[in-house]
């Protein structure tokens, strides 16, 4: 099997690739080798290189950036999932595409499932959910796979701002108020192999068991690097940033688990494991 995976440095494109399973051939042209952006570009890379599935990990993930760069966002997040459902679709490719938890608004109970209602807050979640909508309107074999809280080897992510910010002895304050579940990518990219495996159709939501909020993510982070102590909880409205979060943002796991046959790993351990190797390469 071939795949064209696009965005292979970020956070998930790296799990992809350091997790691709025997038997399934990676390209990975980067972004100087593809625009997504561009949809002749994209046309002529699913020409050339007749993919069995298209992965699309490329994303504008900056959330506050997002609120004033609303066009930038939207070219990554909506036009392009568009070019590629319309390649896919003249060269008969299957597309992975990756959403987030951001589509949802918030106000919420339960774990949402997938065909609960969307309603995003900022520019990041509203660009996210209309790169869905295209690529659905697209007519492409497609499985959409929305993700939360990710984090990984590589890349800005929260718990990585926390390790830093901890082993620096630096205190933070953190939002006790938002509630979700993260991600360890490399979990999420073994799911994402899984799920191609099956040849999943549709909305799968795919994060990481349980619920917490990013207050308890840091004092996890903090408690690993031997910094217990110096997170202060606060509220969202003590944290000022330009773009919202939604205050409950948990994905319900049952489709994924049960297109998996398998239970998904609990925050804490994943959130744990990835701590260790930080704390590995720091110490080598
Ligand atoms: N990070 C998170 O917390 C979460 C992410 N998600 C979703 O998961 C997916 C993966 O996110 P993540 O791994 O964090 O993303 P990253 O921000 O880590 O990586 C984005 C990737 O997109 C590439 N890229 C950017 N612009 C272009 C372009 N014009 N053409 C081709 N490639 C481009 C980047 O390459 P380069 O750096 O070279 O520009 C990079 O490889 C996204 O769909 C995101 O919305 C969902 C929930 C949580
Ligand atoms: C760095 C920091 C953030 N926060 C708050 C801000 C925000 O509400 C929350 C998370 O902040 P960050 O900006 O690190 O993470 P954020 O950019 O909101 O992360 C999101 O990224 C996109 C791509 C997604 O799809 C989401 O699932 C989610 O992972 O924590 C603090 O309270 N204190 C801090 O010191």
């Amino acid at each position: 099997m071939t795949v064209l995976l696009i965005g292979g440095t970020g956070i998930l494109g790296t799990a992809m690739r350091a997790t691709s399973p025997q038997g399934v051939t990676v390209t990975a042209p980067g972004h100087a080798g593809l625009d997504v952006t561009d949809a002749s570009a994209v046309e002529a890379a699913v020409a050339a290189s007749r993919p069995t599935w298209i992965l699309n990990a490329a994303a504008y993930t900056a959330v506050d950036a997002a609120e004033s760069h609303e066009a930038d966002a939207m070219r990554l997040n909506a036009d392009a999932p568009a070019h590629i459902g319309a390649a896919a679709r003249r060269h008969g490719a299957r597309v992975l595409h990756v959403s987030t938890d951001y589509v949802f608004g918030g106000v919420g109970t339960r774990p949402w499932r997938e065909d609960d209602p969307v309603a995003p807050l900022s520019v990041y979640g509203r660009t996210k959910l209309e790169g869905e909508r295209r690529l659905q309107a697209s007519g492409a074999e497609a499985v959409i796979v929305r993700t939360a809280w990710l984090y990984g080897e590589t890349g800005k992510s929260f718990p990585r701002t926390m390790w830093e910010r901890a082993t620096q002895g630096l205190a933070s304050r953190v939002v006790a108020d938002q509630h979700g579940a993260p991600t360890n990518a490399r979990d999420l990219a073994q799911w994402c192999w899984a799920l191609v495996a099956r040849d999943a159709r549709g909305v799968v939501h795919a994060s990481n068991a349980g619920q917490c909020t990013w207050a308890d993510v840091a004092e996890r982070v903090y408690a690993a690097a031997g910094k217990p102590g110096l997170v202060t909880r606060v509220t969202s409205e003590e944290y000022l940033v330009p773009a919202p979060r939604p205050r409950y943002s948990v994905l319900d796991g049952t489709r994924l688990e049960s297109l998996l046959g398998a239970p998904r790993r609990a925050w804490e351990p994943a959130l744990d494991e990835f701590l260790a190797d930080l704390k590995r390469r720091s110490a080598a």
